[in-house]
């Protein structure tokens, strides 16, 4: 290992609190009421429930979305037999990844014992406390008896994953670069380097997609497992033995087509590399310490298809791709095992998502990849890609239910898939009506940064799905050529129209518009025809202005204020609106909430607080909410005299006055805002009921403060900002937005040109 990250790694691990895991209370427990809930009296309520019915277990604990990671410590990762103690940050490390990929809690369990009888006892009697058992870091063959026997006791699924999470990853990137190179699973040669828990079990998953047991052969820390050897022997490796002289990895590895390592560091040479046949394919997946670095195999040979279990390289074949979503399917229909069904539908799902292009997510962690699409470098899908709980999940829990495991079957697999994206981008289920209203009606959008990566991936999303019929603004070479390196499936003219700055037919039209709309504010000829040339967005407006689209998307570059400008000249405000003004959706874990003016006037008057609370609200209704407005201030009913909170005041004033069906109150508090309670402390009439969930700031610092601390401390995810008062649907983005953002804007500007068309109707 790199000094650096040896270094790093222990800094990371040394930060207060120390370790990777805490335990998180899911309930209030603030004061004695709680107490009396959380624990007694209150809690035998839920006792009494599961003694009188056990399956309630799920609907009272956190039983239910709880595993145990278990582990003795004899196989750790390649560290080998380094014992319970020391495995425990790789245990805590599985039970982050659990957390942060699919949402599952983890207890890990470091059991001193290796005695295959009493490790089985200690295990077994844990069934009550989890929904499932992840086995981790046994060695072989200890490891095969003790699932075994686990399977037998236990009612809940009990899956070692160094075994089937690997197998599964494995088959599902052999499955995918055999089909790169062109062999087929019945032709291949393999040698395998390791004969332990995670090899033998790659080794039968391979057979069973149909590689020939004869044209396999094992090598273990004796060399070659051949026939008749008896050092080092048992019956599980024993089924790949092999009649042959030959004695070493050297000796079988001529003209090999795959190398599968899970065995140690350093054991692949690259002198045998170079024997192997054409195109060969190479998982050396010993952790941390591959059996041939990529550099060095690559070096002999350039044709090569080179993977490893480490994240710092294309390729990494690691059951973290496996068992957070198998888990996850497992869990929420209640499995009592992980069968080979369920196994099977994960290699599907795995195998057939890298073959869909990259998502800017994915990109985005590992940013010094070139993710081009399917192909040598990308042969599965990355870790961080959020499709994997989406794709992996529903088909593992539609196989247990298939199969006859599953306690709780899925009725309703659309809305579970749903919950799965809300779970992923958490946008997903408020934005759902909005994504429905679109596809049901596409519009046409302009996007005036097409060169844009995130942009043009986002358009893929859009084409795919429907969403919109979507125009872009870029030279036609420079967005054929990034359609190109980013493997992106869009054809120009066919999937979207382009419009080409530097050679659009429409050119002299447009600055002529363009001049006849701002001559008077000092553009010239000259200037207009050099505007059109090189804004972007101003084409963009002009586009919308001239109905050649229905509404407009830009800003994922340069700053808004830029935009805003080009906007206000152009497209202007809506009849009878004053200002243009923006508004934020966070989606929180609490839940949402929106901010306004996030982005637009520095110091809004009262009038054009009210007006922004007017026409906030209106879009707020786009999402099926019905706003509750607090208009907030450092003031509480009154409490301080200072010219901000006379403001406020006074736009309140104008909005019970005027808009007497709006549910508004302040000038208040934040926290008064949300708290119904300490609202009433003050008010007996109160205007607003419940929690407020449309803010509008005092100022602009206000809002753009609170909106990005609470983005970034909530662990908020936001859709904006949305532009309101516009005369035509117009967005401006940011340009930290990432692609889901941009589909999600795209939905909203669809939406609000729907309602622009039924308002001209
Ligand atoms: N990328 C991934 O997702 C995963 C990677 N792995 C990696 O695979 C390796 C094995 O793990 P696991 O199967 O759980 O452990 P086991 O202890 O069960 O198996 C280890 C195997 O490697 C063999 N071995 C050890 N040293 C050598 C050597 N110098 N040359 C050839 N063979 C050797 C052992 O031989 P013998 O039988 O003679 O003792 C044994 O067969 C580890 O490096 C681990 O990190 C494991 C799981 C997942
Ligand atoms: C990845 C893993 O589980 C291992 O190397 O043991
Ligand atoms: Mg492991």
């Amino acid at each position: 290992m790199a000094e650096d990250i040896e270094k790093e790694a222990l800094y990371y691990h040394r930060m207060a609190p120390a370790g990777k895991l805490s335990v998180q209370a899911t309930k209030p427990l603030a004061n004695q009421r709680d107490l009396s809930l959380a624990y007694s009296p209150g809690v035998a309520a839920a006792c009494n429930l599961i003694k009188d019915d056990p399956n309630e277990v799920a609907s009272v604990t956190a039983r239910g979305n709880l595993i145990g990671v278990v582990s003795n410590g004899t196989a750790v990762l390649g560290l080998g037999n380094i014992g319970p103690l020391a495995s425990k940050p790789v245990m805590e490390g599985k039970a982050v990844l659990f957390k942060k990929f699919a949402g599952i809690d983890v207890f890990d369990i470091e059991v001193d014992q290796t005695d295959v009888d009493k490790f089985c006892d200690v295990v077994a009697a844990l069934e009550p406390t989890f929904g499932g058992i992840n086995l981790e870091d046994i060695k072989a063959p200890e490891c095969f008896e003790i699932e075994k026997r686990l399977r037998q006791r236990m009612n809940i699924p009990v899956f070692h994953d160094d075994q089937h999470g690997t197998a599964i990853i494995v088959a599902a990137a052999v499955y995918n670069g055999l089909e790169i190179v062109g062999k087929k699973f019945e032709d291949v040669k393999i040698v395998c380097s390791g004969a332990g828990a995670a090899a033998l079990a790659c080794l039968n998953m391979l057979v069973s997609m149909g590689a020939k047991r004869e044209n396999i052969t094992v090598c273990d820390i004796e060399g070659v497992v051949y026939k008749g050897r008896e050092a080092l022997m048992d019956e599980y490796k024993g089924v790949y033995a092999q009649e042959t002289d030959a004695r070493s990895l050297d000796d079988v590895i001529g003209e090999a087509d795959v190398f599968m390592g899970l065995s140690a560091p350093r054991v692949l040479k690259p002198e045998m590399v170079k024997k192997m046949a054409k195109d060969p394919l190479i998982l050396a997946l010993a952790n941390p310490t591959p059996e041939i670095l990529p550099e060095e195999a690559l070096a002999v040979r350039p044709d090569a298809i080179m993977a490893t279990g480490r994240s710092d390289y294309p390729n990494q074949v690691n059951n973290v791709l496996c068992f957070p979503f198998i888990f996850r399917g497992a869990l929420d229909v209640g499995a009592t095992e992980i069968n080979e069904e369920m196994k099977v539908a994960c290699v599907k799902a795995i195998a057939s998502l890298a073959r869909k292009e990259a998502s800017d997510i994915v990109a985005n962690a590992y940013k010094s990849d070139d993710l081009s699409g399917f192909g040598r470098q990308y042969l599965i899908p990355k870790p961080f890609d959020p499709r994997l709980i989406l794709e992996v999940a529903p088909a593992v829990a539609k196989a247990a239910m298939d199969s006859g495991v599953a306690t709780r079957p899925i009725e309703d697999m659309e809305a579970y898939e749903q919950k799965l994206s809300g779970f992923v981008y958490r946008s997903g289920t408020v934005m759902k009506p909005i994504f429905d209203r679109a596809i049901r009606n596409p519009k046409r959008v302009v996007f005036t940064e097409g060169e844009e990566e995130r942009v043009l991936r986002a358009v893929q999303f859009i084409v795919d799905d429907g969403i919109a019929k979507p125009v872009l603004v870029g030279r036609r070479d420079v967005v054929a050529n990034r359609i190109e390196k980013l493997g992106l499936r869009l054809r120009i003219d066919e999937d979207f129209e382009l419009c080409d700055p530097q050679n659009d037919p429409r050119y002299r039209e447009y600055w002529q518009l363009y001049h006849q709309l701002l001559g008077r504010n000092g553009i010239s000829q000259d200037f207009a025809r050099t505007v059109v040339r090189t804004r972007t967005t101003v084409i963009g407006c002009l586009m919308l202005k001239r109905g050649e689209v229905d509404a407009m998307i830009c800003g994922t570059i340069g700053l808004f204020g830029k935009h805003l400008r080009h906007v206000q000249e152009v497209i202007g405000t809506a009849e009878g609106v004053r200002d243009l003004s923006t508004i934020n959706m966070l989606v929180l874990n609490k839940g949402i909430v929106f901010i306004s003016d996030t982005h637009v006037t520095e110091e809004p008057t009262a009038v054009e607080l009210a007006e922004m609370a007017v026409l906030s609200a209106k879009e707020v209704k786009t999402f099926g909410i019905e706003p509750k407005i607090a208009m907030l201030s450092h003031s509480n009913f009154g409490s301080s005299k200072k010219a901000s909170a006379v403001k406020v005041r006074e736009a309140v004033e104008i909005l019970q006055r005027d808009y007497p069906d709006l549910e508004v109150e302040g000038e208040m508090h934040a926290d008064t805002a949300l708290n119904e309670e300490l609202r009433e402390s003050f008010l007996s009439d109160s205007k607003l009921s419940g929690e407020a969930n449309l803010m509008i700031m005092p100022n602009l610092d206000a809002a753009n403060i609170s909106y990005n601390m609470l983005k970034m401390l909530g662990d908020g995810l936001s859709v904006g900002p949305i532009l309101v008062g516009a005369a035509q649907p117009v967005h401006i983005l940011t340009p930290s937005l990432t692609v889901r953002g941009i589909v999600n804007m795209t939905a909203v500007a669809v939406a609000d040109a729907q309602k622009h068309e039924m308002d001209q109707s």
